[in-house]
């Protein structure tokens, strides 16, 4: 059985703390230490305020659902400490050194840096990218404006740009677009959108390529405790862990 520290109590975290199925759930970790206390009395795991303490438990994966800051804080000690890791705020990747260094350290101790499908589908077979030509990589997100932090009326194009500049402005409501860029190892085109009169986070992906091309739309209900965050990025995480030890491994 998969044996995991969680870093990042919040939403997916509870998620996570509540459905242990396939793995089990051996340390907690949250900058708010009610935030670890209350997930300790949901599943029995012992909570840490101290990084360092929680880092030399014994488990196999450290699951991030925290923050970008908190990767880029926290991922290459974990590394370092002969953890795995799963990264979900994995916009933190977007910057190409860190990344550089960040894969350095996972060879360096041979350990493996999982990246889940988060809140959108399609990332498995979009790894062709890395072995043919692809033209074009569209990312066309809308949320409610309450979910990205922002008022307005009507519907509302609140950035048109690279993938990385996005996620620089807009941490917490893109990191799917870093997804994309680093399994297609090609630069993503991201609109994002606010619109009042959605109550979804609606993901439409366009690729074009030697393979032809693909039109994927994602229509997510929002997660119970955070709008910003789709449910189905912590059931992606609960997935993920689940066929971590299984012998059957399906898609690319
Ligand atoms: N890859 C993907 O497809 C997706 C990724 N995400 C990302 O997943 C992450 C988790 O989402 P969600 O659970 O909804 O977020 P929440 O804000 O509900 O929970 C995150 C928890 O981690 C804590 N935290 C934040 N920064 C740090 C830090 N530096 N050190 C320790 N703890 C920290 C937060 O504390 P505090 O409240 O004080 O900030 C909070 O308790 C987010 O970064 C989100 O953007 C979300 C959806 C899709
Ligand atoms: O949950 C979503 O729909 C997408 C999201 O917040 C992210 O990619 O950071």
């Amino acid at each position: 059985m998969v044996r995991i520290g969680l870093l990042g109590c919040g939403n997916v975290g509870k998620i996570i703390a509540t459905h242990q199925d396939g793995f089990t759930v051996e340390a907690l970790f949250d900058r708010l230490p009610d935030h670890a206390e209350e997930l300790a009395r949901i599943c029995g795991a012992p909570a840490f305020s101290d990084f360092q303490e929680f880092i030399s438990q014994d488990f196999d994966i450290c699951v991030e659902a925290a923050s970008v800051l908190a990767v880029r804080e926290y991922a290459p000690k974990v590394l370092e400490n002969r953890k795995n890791i799963l990264i979900l705020s994995v916009g933190a990747l977007s910057d190409s050194y860190f990344r550089k260094v960040l894969l350095q350290k996972a060879r360096d101790h041979n350990k493996k840096i999982h990246i889940p499908s988060g809140a959108i589908m399609g990332l498995d077979n979009l790894k062709v990218g890395q072995i043919s030509r692809i033209e074009s990589v569209l990312l066309r997100t809308t949320k409610s404006p309450e979910s990205l932090g922002l008022s307005v009326s009507s519907k509302t194009l609140v950035f048109r740009g690279k993938a990385n500049e996005c996620v620089k402005q807009f941490p917490k409501n893109i990191n799917v677009s870093v997804a994309l860029a680093l399994a297609a190892d090609h630069d993503v085109d991201v609109e994002l959108w606010a619109d009042p009169d959605v109550d979804r986070n609606i993901h439409d992906i366009q690729v074009t390529g030697e393979f032809g091309e693909a039109n994927i739309r994602i229509v997510n209900h929002p997660s119970p405790d955070n709008p910003a965050t789709s449910y189905l990025a912590a059931l992606s995480v609960l997935s993920l862990l689940k066929n971590l030890d299984s012998p059957l491994v399906i898609g690319s």
